[in-house]
């Protein structure tokens, strides 16, 4: 199925900066709206409930993966994360330009789904920096920054599956080639994509 929105999938190791990334991108690109994603983890700092996540419990999570509620989820850190299906499918649908912020499994499953989501990988520029942004953050407890950076050589390695890598050395730079790849992705064919959803419209094909 081709939607006239897009869809963005960006995908990192903890703390290679894929929130504040994403968070400038926002600020930036108001026709681009962020996916919240469900989690079993505990809120942390001043996450809100519907703003960064929807924080459900182990039941209320596996409910919706029963009603085939997430369009992808994972095991992520020791807790479980998933996207909803039908709050991304709607948005695309209308025409808006959605971007999501999950792991790599979650990431290659949402392809499997929408084969034109653009997958975008961010990688720290050196481990060093890696352990010092996680420890900088100060959000972490230290045995959770550990295992982070244990998952982190597993998540780097499939950054060649991705349709696009960023280094995140320089934010600027970075946020510079994020901003980059979503314009050329608009860029791609747009009469085609509104004629078609203009003749999905009129034959009223959902
Ligand atoms: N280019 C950069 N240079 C220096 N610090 C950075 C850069 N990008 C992000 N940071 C900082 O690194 C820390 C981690 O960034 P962020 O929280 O965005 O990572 P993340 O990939 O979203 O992690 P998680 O997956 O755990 O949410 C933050 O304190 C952020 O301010
Ligand atoms: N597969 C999915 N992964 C997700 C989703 N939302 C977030 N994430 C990933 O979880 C880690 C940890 O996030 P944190 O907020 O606990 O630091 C993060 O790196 C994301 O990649 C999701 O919906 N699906």
């Amino acid at each position: 199925m081709d939607y006239p929105g897009n869809l963005f999938v960006v995908a990192a190791p903890s703390g290679a900066g894929k929130s504040s990334l994403v968070k400038a991108l926002l600020e930036l690109d108001s026709r681009v709206q962020p996916s919240v994603s469900h989690t079993t983890r505990a809120p942390r700092g001043q996450e809100k409930h519907g703003r960064e996540y929807f924080f459900v419990s182990p039941q209320e999570f596996d409910a919706m993966v029963q009603a085939d509620g997430f369009v992808e989820w994972a095991h992520v850190h020791g807790h479980r994360y998933g996207t909803s299906k039908k709050m991304i499918e709607e948005r695309i649908a209308q025409g808006a330009d959605v971007i999501l912020e999950i792991d790599f499994q979650g990431a290659l499953q949402v392809r499997r789904v929408f084969a034109n989501a653009v997958l975008i990988f961010i990688l720290p520029p050196s481990w060093e920096e890696l352990r010092s942004r996680l420890e900088r953050r100060g959000e972490d407890a230290p045995e959770v920054i550990e295992l982070r950076l244990r998952n982190a050589a597993e998540e780097m390695s499939q950054a060649r599956e991705f349709d696009f890598v960023i280094i995140n050395e320089l934010f600027e730079r970075a946020l510079f080639d994020l901003k980059a790849i979503v314009h050329a992705q608009r860029l791609k064919f747009p009469a085609q994509r509104r004629a078609r959803a203009d003749t999905f419209k009129a034959l009223n094909i959902t």
